[in-house]
């Protein structure tokens, strides 16, 4: 099957022989240049409605961890800023590295973070499903949040504490009542522009919205990220989870708007 990673043999620099759209024209991560980004005036604030969001479970995929919401109606939707109807809140998931090395996809200035969170949406107004939305142009909205490390973040164990019920590949637990709006940081202030999905298929679907300031958790926080293994309980070899992260590509002429 099209089984993809992040080792040497199945990672970022050979995706494009299954998905030759990573060669493409509006791929992501990207890396940010804040002295060039134009600021747009008429850039409005993002708003998240997240009160009535349910969250289902939390999952390893095989290549990240993932928290899926129900998304059957618009109980928990962003919207404002670049985007033009409410997008649906669909899952969200995080990107990390090694001990002590850089984990986010999107860098600044060519810096990056520990890691970054993803909060994926969808646009239910133009369509029927995510499927449909994740492989047509701007059907998905994704926030991302970077995480440095310092304090320890106050909500986050509620995710960290749940990660050793998902270690292998293919597990799933409840994961009922968590609302992710309480891992934001104070400021939604933002950079955005039109994008991809950072794993394969890498339709370029995504409106980015990437936020300014980043999340603040703490080393022995993010540590625990890093007892996920990408393999499968039943297969041999245990391959820690970390470095999940694409490095930055070309932004070949795109432009980067800044809220402000
Ligand atoms: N990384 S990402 O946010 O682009 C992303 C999506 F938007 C959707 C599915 C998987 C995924 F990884
Ligand atoms: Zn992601």
């Amino acid at each position: 099957g099209n089984q993809w990673g992040y080792g040497k043999d199945d990672g970022p620099s050979a995706w494009n022989k299954n998905y030759p759209v990573a060669d493409g024209d509006r791929q992501s991560p990207i890396d940010i240049l804040p002295h060039q980004a134009r600021h747009d005036p008429n850039l409005g604030p993002i708003v998240l409605n997240y009160d009535r969001c349910t969250s289902i479970n939390i999952a390893n995929n095989g290549h990240s961890v993932v928290v899926e919401f129900e998304d059957s109606d618009d109980r928990s939707v962003i919207q404002g800023g670049p985007l033009d109807n409410p997008y649906r809140l669909k899952q969200f998931h995080f990107h990390w590295g090694g001990k002590g090395c850089h984990g986010s996809e999107h860098t600044v200035e060519g810096n990056g973070y520990a890691s970054e969170l993803h909060l994926v949406h969808w646009n239910a107004v133009k369509f029927k499903t995510f499927g449909e939305a994740a492989s047509t142009p701007d059907g998905l909205a994704v926030l991302g949040i970077f995480l440095e490390t310092g304090d320890e973040h106050r909500w986050l164990h509620m995710i960290t504490d749940a990660l050793y019920t998902v270690k292998f590949k293919g597990s799933v637990t409840d994961f009922k009542g968590f609302n992710p709006k309480c891992l934001l940081p104070s400021s939604l202030h933002y950079w955005t522009y039109l994008g991809s999905l950072t794993t394969p298929p890498l339709h370029e679907s995504v409106i980015w919205i990437v936020v300014k300031e980043p999340m603040i958790v703490s080393e022995k926080q993010l540590g625990k990220f890093r007892t996920l293994v990408f393999t499968g309980e039943e297969e041999d070899e245990r391959t820690r989870m970390e470095n999940n992260f694409r490095p930055p590509q070309l932004l070949k002429g795109r432009t980067v708007r800044s809220s402000n």
